[in-house]
């Protein structure tokens, strides 16, 4: 049977109210295509709790979880990915792509022109529509 894996990814917004945007590198799984940053809740963390250190890691910022946006799950060929946006609030520091291929901040209306996970999908489409 396939795993399920509880995923966290940060919807940070900037104040131009544009949206970052992570490429994720080609050595990754899901080479080459667009994501929110984020990563594997671990056992015992609190989404928030995993959200925030794994934005740490990946990207050597301070971010603070403020809200669960909105969650999809989607099976890929070997693993089921429940994806969870979390906005985030940038609260020290500039995110530093140490794993994606590239960081960028987009407006919400054009977040549509990446390609995105398949995972992000739905979660992206409802962003733009509020
Ligand atoms: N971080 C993140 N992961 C996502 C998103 N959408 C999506 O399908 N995923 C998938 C990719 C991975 O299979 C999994 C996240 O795991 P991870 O980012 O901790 O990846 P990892 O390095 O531990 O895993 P891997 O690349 O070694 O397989 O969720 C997203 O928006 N953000």
């Amino acid at each position: 049977m396939k795993k399920t894996i509880k995923v966290v990814a940060a919807i940070i917004e900037n104040e131009n109210n544009e949206i970052l945007c992570a490429l994720r590198s080609p050595d990754m799984s899901i080479p080459n295509q667009w994501e929110f940053p984020g990563g594997k809740v671990e056992e015992g963390e609190t989404l928030f709790e995993a959200i925030e250190r794994e934005i740490q890691e990946e990207l050597s910022c301070t971010v603070k979880a403020v809200d669960e946006f909105d969650e999809n799950t989607h099976e890929y060929e070997k693993v089921i990915v429940n994806l969870i946006g979390i906005k985030c609030k940038l609260v020290e520091g500039t995110p530093v792509a140490r794993e994606h291929s590239k960081l960028v901040y987009l407006k919400k209306e054009n977040l549509n022109s990446l390609v995105w996970a398949p995972a992000d999908v739905p979660i992206v489409e409802n962003l733009i529509k509020k």
